[in-house]
């Protein structure tokens, strides 16, 4: 008897599949919207995906069913590959699982094999699926999934049991009474009913979950969420357990119906139906895990896409950048392509140019070397010329000399015949003098010439230096020699001369002389050498012979010109000595200093000496001092000190190199500009002396003293020149003045130095034995440079004027006889053993040489009369004036 149920199951299969559908419909919904976020997410089109996916499964419903017993394999559909860095992993789509078709398969593969082993299979699929997917998200549960093969064996034992209740009691229902058995099964019903709706509201919840999972897409909730679930599920398995194996005690004890077992298998079926769904949902999570994953990779290839683009849009900048910069290369070098093309061109023109240049080159060289040739061969036979003068004049001297001293032993014979040779030798000295100035011409056009070949000379050197340096190093010293020859023979010429060279200079009338009577002025000049000064007041005209006569309209510069070549025989080691001399108003310090445009002798001779030492300055060098003092009534006083000076203090004294005055400033001068410094300082310190600077002026002796010291470069000998530029006080007579007291003595003073300087001219012109240098402070400062070895020119200045016509005479006369002074050859300052100035070394050069001659051999033979003032005694001198006196 079947076993008899007290009350029916609460068990609705209806019921059941309902809920099965729904929650499958969860499912599917679930998945579907976790689906549309993703593809949203991942920006893919939705309905193509949808419809792609409809179209499979529409392809997979309208498939064959397949043969029976394939092995088609129950989950996997799709093989994906997923690149999480380890082996490929399957994973597995939810429509493999809830087909149509899947289902008929599912139900043929259970026939075949029998539930219980379709049921261990799926178990065994399942796990294996958990397993993989927990491998792939790398998630560890404990518990779960050890459970289920318990699971599994628990079922096998129950479906055994229940396979043997079956095959060993058909009607154990009956066996026990079956109002017990009904009851039992009824309150398992019951509890199964209680377990579906658990099930049920755990796939709520699981659909919940996929729905959350869904909108959140979180991962870990999700996986607590699973977590959840299978614990679920275990337990309804657990419970599921319990009760078969109640249901098979049951069964044991002979109580089990049919129904029972069918609602049991599809109980069985609902919870394999339950797996399933977690089956899905675990699928559908690896489905979403790795959509997610494909998104984030998306997403990683979007961001990298967009890093890829910024690279791009940076390459192509960087490409836009290079090919403009290529293309400024590009048009640079074209640029510099044009000018390298420019520049040769040009380079071949100056090539071209420059081949021109040295054929031209060559040309004008060869030019300039046959004119320096030819002028150089003129100069030469210029200098042949000379020497054959040079020899002729020697010649005359040496036939004068010994007339001289046949002379001499006349003399002391008879004093009348002395005097007629004297007068023939004077004619001879005439003639002489007149050659020298031929000489003295052509020696000025050769210094000319040779300044012009020198200068030229030194053209063709640089040009030829390159080539021929040698050759004209040769040429510089043939001409180096050449000059000095001839700088030689000028000083020559000029000792030959031998006397205090006397010009006349009449200066213009000025003023109120104007007045018509310039036309008759007495003072007429005759020729360059000889002037007349006419009848006045009964008075004899007279004729006046000097070295050079100067008219009025004569300028400076040839004044200059006269005593030029003295002051650069100073260069030379010789003493010069330049005077004014003349009545007050008659030029002396127009001719001296001169005005600022048109400077004297003074700037004129400084100028020439610093230029000259320049010119030398290749071998030798020079140093230049100066003083400037001024006498007056026979004081010296030091125009270079300010301030009030003691006259009495300084005085002249003899020293190794000359006369020279000790306490005097000597300031040293290379230049103009210095040197016309401390002539305004002289002047302005004279003008503090004076209460009447032009009376003053006219009533002190000026004198301008340069000392030179030239040193060889070659050698290191040295020679001392001096050169006094003196601007003497005026020479008017006392009685003409009239002057009294203190003018009177200032006029006696003025006297006394004018007297003695006439006396010493005239004790040299008489060839005393006695000079009386001493006389006066002017004499005795002048000692060495109206001696024997120096050079000395006296300038007397006239005025035209008819009413000065007596002092013009008389300054006339005092000229003229200073101009019969013979002083003998004169002799460079040599203080160097070596001797260069060709004379040989002097022994004493600032003193004058005692004795009435110098032998013939001497020095050329012109000897001079006179002695040291020290030997003489100081009353020797006559203390009247001769006739040079005032
Ligand atoms: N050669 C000349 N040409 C033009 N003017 C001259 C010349 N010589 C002199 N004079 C003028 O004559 C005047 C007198 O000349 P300067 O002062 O030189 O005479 P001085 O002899 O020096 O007189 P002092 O003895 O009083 O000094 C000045 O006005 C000067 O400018």
């Amino acid at each position: 008897m079947p076993p008899q149920f007290k009350k029916p199951l609460e068990y609705n299969p209806d019921l059941a599949q309902k809920t099965l559908e729904k929650s499958f419909q969860h499912s599917e919904q679930a998945v579907q919207a976790k689906k549309r976020t993703l593809l949203a997410e991942l920006g893919l089109d939705e309905e193509y995906d949808v419809e792609d996916e409809e179209e499979y499964e529409d392809d997979f419903m309208e498939g064959d069913e397949g043969e029976e017993g394939d092995e088609e394999p129950l989950l996997v559909t799709q093989q994906r590959k997923h690149t999480n860095g380890k082996n490929a992993v399957p994973s597995y789509g939810y429509r493999d699982l809830f087909g149509k078709e899947m289902e008929a398969r599912r139900r043929q593969i259970i026939k075949v094999k029998g539930y219980d082993q379709y049921l261990a299979d799926l178990l065994d699929r399942s796990q294996e699926q958990l397993q993989a997917l927990r491998t792939e998200t790398g998630l560890q549960y404990p518990g779960n999934v050890e459970v289920i093969p318990e699971l599994q064996h628990e079922l096998r034992l129950l479906h055994e049991e229940l396979k043997g209740a079956r095959e060993q009691q058909p009607g154990a229902t009956s066996l026990h009474g079956g109002s017990d058995v009904s009851g039992d099964v009824a309150a398992l019903q019951r509890q199964l009913s209680a377990r579906d709706a658990k099930l049920h509201e755990a796939e709520a919840e699981a659909a919940r979950l996929r729905a959350k999972l869904a909108a959140a897409g979180g991962e870990a909730e999700v996986d607590e969420e699973v977590q959840e679930l299978e614990r679920q599920l275990f337990e309804a398995k657990s419970a599921l357990a319990a009760k078969d194996k109640e249901i098979a005690t049951l069964r044991r004890s002979g109580g089990a119906s049919s129904d029972l077992q069918r609602e049991r298998d599809e109980a069985v079926q609902a919870r394999e139906l339950l797996q399933q769904q977690v089956s899905s949902l675990r699928s559908e999570m690896a489905h979403a895990e790795a959509n997610l994953r494909g998104q984030q990779a998306a997403m990683a290839a979007a961001s990298a896409g967009e890093q890829a683009a910024e690279l791009q849009k940076q390459l192509w900048a960087l490409t836009e950048q290079h090919s403009k910069r290529v293309q400024e290369l590009e048009a640079e070098l074209k640029a510099k392509q044009a000018q390298i093309n420019q520049l040769n061109s040009t380079k071949s023109d100056a090539l071209a140019a420059v081949t021109e240049m040295k054929g031209r080159m060559a040309a004008v060289k060869n030019d300039a070397a046959a004119g320096f040739k030819h002028q150089l061969q003129a100069v030469q036979t210029k200098l042949d010329e000379l020497h054959a003068l040079r020899e002729g004049v020697l010649e005359e001297l040496v036939k004068f000399q010994e007339e001289m001293f046949s002379d001499k032993t006349l003399t002391q014979m008879t004093r009348l015949v002395r005097d007629k040779e004297i007068a023939r030798v004077r004619s001879a000295q005439t003639d002489l003098r007149t050659k020298l100035s031929d000489m003295d011409a052509a020696l000025r056009d050769a210094r000319d010439e040779t300044d012009n070949v020198r200068k030229e000379a030194a053209q063709a050197a640089k040009i030829r230096e390159l080539e021929a340096a040698g050759q004209i190093a040769h040429f510089q010293e043939k001409w180096r020699a050449e000059f000095e020859k001839r700088r030689k023979l000028h000083n020559m010429v000029l000792e030959l001369k031998g006397n205090i060279r006397v010009l006349c200079r009449i200066r213009p009338l000025v003023g109120k002389e104007h007045g018509g009577q310039g036309a008759d002025s007495p003072v007429q000049v005759v020729s360059e050498e000889a002037l007349r000064v006419a009848s006045v007041d009964n008075k004899a005209e007279k004729d006046f012979e000097f070295d050079r006569v100067l008219a009025p309209s004569d300028g400076q510069s040839k004044v200059y010109d006269e005593v030029a070549a003295l002051v650069t025989s100073v260069l030379d080691g010789y003493n010069v000595a330049i005077m004014a001399y003349g009545q007050t108003g008659s030029g002396k310090t127009f001719t001296m200093e001169g005005p600022e445009d048109d400077p004297g002798v003074n700037l004129r001779a400084l100028g020439d000496l610093f230029r000259l030492a320049a010119d030398r300055s290749g071998s030798m060098s020079y140093a230049f001092t100066a003083s400037v003092l001024e006498i007056y009534n026979e004081q010296i006083y030091d125009l270079l000190m300010s301030g009030k000076q003691d006259g009495d203090k300084l005085d002249v004294k003899q020293g190794p190199d000359g006369m020279y005055v000790p306490g005097l400033k000597q300031e040293e001068v290379a230049t103009m500009d210095e040197v016309s410094a401390l002539i305004d300082r002289g002047k302005s310190n004279r003008s503090t002396f004076a209460t009447n600077m032009n009376e003053h002026s006219s009533r002190s002796h000026l004198v301008l003293s340069v000392h030179i010291t030239c040193t060889s470069k070659i050698n290191g000998s040295q020679l001392r020149g001096k050169l006094h530029l003196i601007d003497l006080a005026g020479s008017e007579r006392l009685s003409r003045t009239g002057a009294q007291g203190d003018r009177l003595k200032e006029a006696q003073a003025i006297n006394k130095s004018l007297s003695a300087l006439g006396d010493v001219i005239q004790a040299l012109q008489q060839r005393n034995a006695h000079i009386p240098y001493r006389n006066s402070k002017l004499t005795r400062l002048l000692e060495d440079s109206l001696g024997g070895n120096s050079k000395c020119v006296m300038i007397v200045n006239v005025s035209p004027a008819i009413e000065n016509v007596g002092e013009t005479k008389c300054s006339l006369e005092f000229a003229s006889r200073a101009r019969k002074v013979e002083l003998g050859r004169a002799r460079a300052n040599v203080v160097g053993a070596e001797g260069s100035n060709g004379s040989g070394p002097s022994p004493s050069p600032s003193r004058p040489m005692s004795g009435a001659r110098t032998p013939a051999g001497e020095g050329g033979g012109i000897s001079r009369v006179g002695s040291r003032d020290s030997m003489a005694t100081p009353g020797s001198r006559r203390p009247t004036p001769s006739g040079l006196s005032r």
